[in-house]
């Protein structure tokens, strides 16, 4: 991994770094952020501070988040490291829309991994985000046998949109494993095989055979997947989010947990007035951290 640029940021430091991606042959871009409590001498040597992966949606590379979303202030708050990773991977070998448009291709990877080419040779996000990026920063970052961050283990998982949707998909078909350890979404696509933005990449990345769309669709997973503990997923969305009625649903969620182990605790908090932006965001990330603050045993 090559350390691109450091940025003092509240009380800790926003790493941006590019390293060369085996899932995808290409090199990929993300941004951590180390909280104060990195930096602190006076971290107990065996506690590891955990991390938050932050999905981001249509369009977006690391730095959307990075600059936009005020998770800096909170993970300083709980002492938690933030990750930012790319939507898709990148470059002129890459293949992209045919049709030119910025929900499919570049910056729009859906997390998943391509079956279908020309995108099977790069588009491998699911195993890039959940496998290979967690395991190439603790390497990165726990050199010399002194592990200070958890990139692998107490780790939760956000998004928004696209990215909301990564983080739900990710966390169910991870949950047996219990791969994350807390799951919320701002505005997520939940049920990408009804929707267009999600027939559109499914169909180009997964291809017609429905059965592998159902692989990664969160209504379809929720329901194989047997609750345990007190768990429970966090949603917030805008009631003036111009994509709430074609492509978010998140109505259908719910309806896909009734009689399910999760019902009752999937919690979709639809917030009046907001819209689809970095401000809706913005505004209630300091309540998505507490929630994953606690899930990972900070509070
Ligand atoms: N670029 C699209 C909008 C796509 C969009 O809203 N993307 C969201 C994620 S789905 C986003 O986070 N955009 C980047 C930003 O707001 O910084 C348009 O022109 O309508």
């Amino acid at each position: 991994m090559k350390v691109v640029k450091e940025v003092f940021v509240c009380g800790g430091k926003l790493i941006k770094l590019s390293h060369k991606s085996i899932s995808t042959k290409t090199s990929m871009n993300v941004n951590v952020y180390l909280p104060k409590q990195y930096y602190s001498q006076d971290l107990p040597r065996k506690e590891r501070i955990p991390t938050v992966v932050f999905l981001s949606g249509l369009t977006c590379t690391p730095d959307n988040a990075s600059e936009k979303a005020f998770w800096q202030f909170q993970a300083d708050k709980y002492g938690f490291a933030m990750v930012f990773p790319d939507t898709s991977p990148r470059g002129d070998e890459v293949a992209s829309d045919p049709e030119g448009s910025w929900d499919f291709g570049h910056g729009a990877g859906f997390y998943v991994n391509a079956t279908q080419e020309p995108y099977a040779q790069h588009y491998m996000m699911y195993d890039y985000i959940h496998k290979e990026l967690p395991q190439t920063l603790d390497s990165h970052f726990n050199k010399d046998g002194v592990a200070k961050l958890d990139f692998q283990d107490n780790v939760a998982i956000t998004g928004h949109s696209m990215g909301g949707f990564g983080a739900l998909s990710g966390y169910l078909r991870g949950y047996s494993e219990k791969r994350y350890k807390s799951c919320s979404a701002f505005a997520p696509i939940v049920n990408p095989s009804k929707v267009p933005w999600g027939q559109k990449a499914f169909k180009g990345y997964l291809g017609d055979e429905r059965a592998q769309w159902q692989a990664y669709d969160p209504c379809s997973l929720i329901k194989n997947v047997r609750r345990t503990g007190d768990d429970k997923i966090l949603i917030h969305i805008g009631d003036a989010d111009p994509f709430l009625e074609e492509h978010l649903k998140p109505e259908l969620l719910l309806e896909a947990v009734k009689s399910t182990s999760w019902q009752g605790h999937v919690q979709v908090k639809k917030v009046h007035g907001f819209d689809h932006s970095y401000y809706f965001i913005s505004t209630f990330v300091p309540e998505h951290a507490e929630f994953h603050a606690k899930n990972l045993g900070l509070i």
